[in-house]
């Protein structure tokens, strides 16, 4: 994020211009093979099993990450699905370096950060932050949501120094559309989307370029989900951020991505932009998943061709040889069990124009449609308009406190429910 926050209500009004052509541009992708601002490349980490209470063992590795590879644009959204334990979040913890890769580069602006330490460490991580999954763990519950918000501060002061620091934070409460009076009330004073605003709100306080949101709207309600995709997609537009966001809900994922990166047993198997692969998905899990999806209209229905997988998703600390997918796979052969397939376009489609030419790591990659179209799968409100007034009318009954905490008594009452704040 480039802009100050001083600058950040009249790039709110710019935002909405802004906004207006992000949408109209991600039909085409807002990334369309630019200079990347990250480069994943082969990244891996394998957690150690051990044996033994004295004398510790290593009998094996869980391979959470095992060789992932793609690019974030400048801007753009990179969604991130799959099924439970297949690596999403570790990746998420490898891209903000919480935890160190076992193998592999992540390049920031061409520079591999996993390779820094100290300082230059420091002064990569401000740039790419984290916005959690769960608002109701994540946030200290002793700590002031000022404190929370304003805790990025004590280990960077340069972004703000100490007499500014209450007025910077109250700026990104009313950014994320909180009130910037309850900056001195406590985390259970807040219902779980307005907690997730205060996440977002300390995950913007240090003004970084990526964010990387891991599963941030899978704890709320659904009328509060499209509130906080729509906030990241406002956000996004305006501060020119670019997310790779997390999720197993393939709808809102759709909703908010340029691009989808499809992930089974610690690998990428399929990737593109949101059209190539809910349209013209070529990898039978990316099929196998996207028929799956719940759609809401009863004709549409009646196209979707539902593909059952048989058997669970094997072990990481044992993964099948040669294609990950084929002990579920119903094309799997030969080949299958003896040659890792890899993440490229395949032979199939190199010289034809077809939006099934993407990356796709299967031998017998083939396009299947299996998504209804257009239109019949997003159950993600729109913004602006009806829909979102209506989300915010339930995210606004939905989110009011159930009882006044002892800010409430200090501060005196919120204020009224006609307020334009989602409070
Ligand atoms: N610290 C760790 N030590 C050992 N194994 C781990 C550790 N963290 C994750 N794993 C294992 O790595 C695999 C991938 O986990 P990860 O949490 O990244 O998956 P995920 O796709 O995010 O799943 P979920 O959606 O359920 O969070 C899992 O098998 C998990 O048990």
């Amino acid at each position: 994020m480039h802009a100050d926050h001083s600058g950040r209500k009249e790039a709110r009004e710019e935002g909405e211009t802004a906004r207006t052509l992000l949408s109209k541009s991600r039909q085409e992708s807002a990334y369309a093979g630019g200079e990347p601002i990250l480069e994943v490349r082969d990244l891996v980490k394998h957690y150690p099993l051990t044996q033994g209470i004295l004398i510790k063992k290593q009998v094996g590795a869980v391979k959470a990450v095992d060789g992932v590879t793609f690019d974030l644009g400048a801007g753009e959204t990179l969604g991130v699905v799959g099924e439970s334990g297949c690596g999403k979040s570790t990746v998420a913890r490898l891209l903000v370096q919480l935890e160190k890769p076992t193998a592999g580069a992540i390049r920031y602006k061409g520079e591999d950060i996993t390779k820094l330490s100290g300082r230059a460490l420091k002064a990569v991580r401000r740039n790419i932050q984290m916005v959690f999954q769960d608002p109701y763990t994540s946030l200290n519950p002793r700590m002031t949501v000022g404190d929370i918000i304003g805790e990025p501060y004590e280990i960077h002061p340069e972004v703000a120094p100490k007499g500014s620091r209450r007025r910077k934070v109250q700026e990104l409460l009313d950014v994320v559309g909180l009130n910037p009076e309850y900056i001195n009330r406590y985390p259970h004073q807040f219902s779980g989307g307005q907690r997730q605003r205060i996440g977002i709100a300390r995950g913007l306080a240090l003004n970084p370029e990526i964010i990387v949101a891991d599963e941030p709207v899978s704890a709320l309600d659904v009328s509060v989900q499209a509130q906080v995709v729509n906030l990241l997609d406002r956000l996004q537009a305006e501060f020119n951020l670019s997310y790779v966001f997390i999720a197993h809900d393939l709808s809102i994922v759709r909703h908010i991505s340029d691009r989808v990166g499809v992930m089974y047993l610690g690998r990428f198997i399929e990737i593109g932009t949101d059209a190539e692969i809910y349209d013209h998905p070529t990898h039978p899990y990316t099929q196998a998943l996207l028929s799956a999806v719940p759609v809401p209209d009863p004709a549409a229905r009646e196209f979707r061709e539902r593909i059952i997988l048989h058997g669970d998703v094997p072990s990481p600390a044992n993964p099948p040889s040669g294609c990950r997918f084929r002990t579920r796979c119903w094309k799997a052969q030969e080949r299958c069990e003896l040659e890792v397939p890899l993440l490229a376009v395949p032979a199939a489609f190199l010289e034809v124009d077809t939006p099934a030419r993407h990356p796709s790591a299967c031998h017998f990659a083939e396009e299947k449609r299996v998504v209804p179209p257009e239109g019949t799968l997003d159950s993600v409100p729109g913004e602006g308009g009806q829909e979102e007034a209506a989300a915010r009318a339930a995210d606004a009954a939905e989110e009011a406190p159930e009882r006044p905490g002892p800010a409430d008594r200090d501060e005196g009452p919120p204020p009224p429910s006609g307020s334009s704040r989602a409070v």
